[in-house]
């Protein structure tokens, strides 16, 4: 496990290769509401464009109501956007159908929730396996000890998740994510409900999993201290994109929410300068 500091140079591919793209957002776009007499019609996301090469560990963050669930809903393909286009790998997964949706889902995505979402009358090894399940797939018990070891469970694999702490609830959570080999793994305040130390290992298995098995890692946080881990932070205000900062110091990411608001309200997004493996964003309203 890597320490917050630790890098391990850019998360790109190597210098002279062209980066491969996990995760690309075209104007993505979502409104709540009809906006008719008894429901204000909310934006929730307006015009989102990104892109986010293989290997790169990405935190979102944002004021509350700001956009940063409604996102990942739909860069997961959780959600529908109203308008605009998700590409992960380089596929559209927007394209098709319900069941198209769930597929492409199944096999490429992977979650990781502040609740963790285990299923309470499952066993750490079935909680674990339950995305493979799910999509038809052959079960390598190899695979699964491999991952389980990988999160510091090799030895709880029996145990239900009412006999475990919150943190290794949360690491079931990171090797039920990871034992589909996802290209983009998605996660929603991971460590919103863990202590400080707990808080510290699943953030490290996240960057673990970017460094060594070259996943993409999405993730929404509040905490500026969850966000130094990531390679980029990119902000949102009011269902926009507002700035970007690469290698991000909790106290950097700390400043820069603090001025968040008036940045936004002065229409003067700051972006830091782009460096390999970095996200790109788009310019505002492109
Ligand atoms: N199902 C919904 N129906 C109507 N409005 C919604 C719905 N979901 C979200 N919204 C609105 O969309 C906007 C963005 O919400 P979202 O949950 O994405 O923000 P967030 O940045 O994740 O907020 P928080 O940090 O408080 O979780 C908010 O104004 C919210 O009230």
């Amino acid at each position: 496990m890597f320490g917050r500091n630790e890098r391990r140079g850019p998360a790109g591919p190597a210098a002279g290769s062209a980066p491969h793209e996990a995760l690309r957002l075209v104007k993505v776009t979502k409104v709540y509401g009809t906006g008719g007499a008894e429901e204000a019609a909310v934006t929730a996301l307006d015009g989102v464009t990104l892109s986010l090469p293989a290997g790169s560990f990405t935190a979102v963050m944002g004021p509350s109501g700001s956009g940063k669930s409604t996102l990942l809903q739909c860069a997961a393909g959780l959600d529908r956007p109203d308008s605009g286009v998700v590409m992960v790998d380089g596929a559209e997964m927007t394209a098709g159908s319900e069941t198209a949706l769930t597929k492409f889902r199944r096999e490429r995505i992977g979650f990781v929730f502040q609740q963790y979402n285990l299923l309470p009358t499952l066993n750490v090894a079935q909680n674990t396996v339950l995305p493979l399940k799910l999509a038809g797939r052959r079960v390598d018990r190899a695979r699964v000890r491999e991952v389980l070891a990988r999160v510091g469970l090799a030895d709880r694999m029996r145990h239900r998740p009412d006999q475990l702490s919150g943190g290794q609830r949360q690491r079931v959570a990171i090797a039920r994510a990871l034992v589909a080999a996802p290209s983009v793994v998605f996660a929603d305040e991971p460590t919103g409900a863990l202590d400080t130390r707990s808080a510290r290992d699943v953030l490290g298995l996240l960057q673990e999993t970017v460094r060594v098995d070259r996943r993409t890692v999405v993730m929404v946080t509040h905490d500026p201290v969850a966000a130094s881990y990531a390679d980029a932070v990119l902000f949102l205000a009011d269902g926009r994109l507002v700035g970007q900062m690469n290698a991000p110091t909790a106290d950097a990411v700390a400043e820069r929410m603090t001025h968040l608001g008036d940045m936004y309200e002065a229409g003067a997004p700051q972006s830091g300068a782009q460096q390999p493996g970095a996200p790109r964003t788009a310019p505002m309203g492109a």
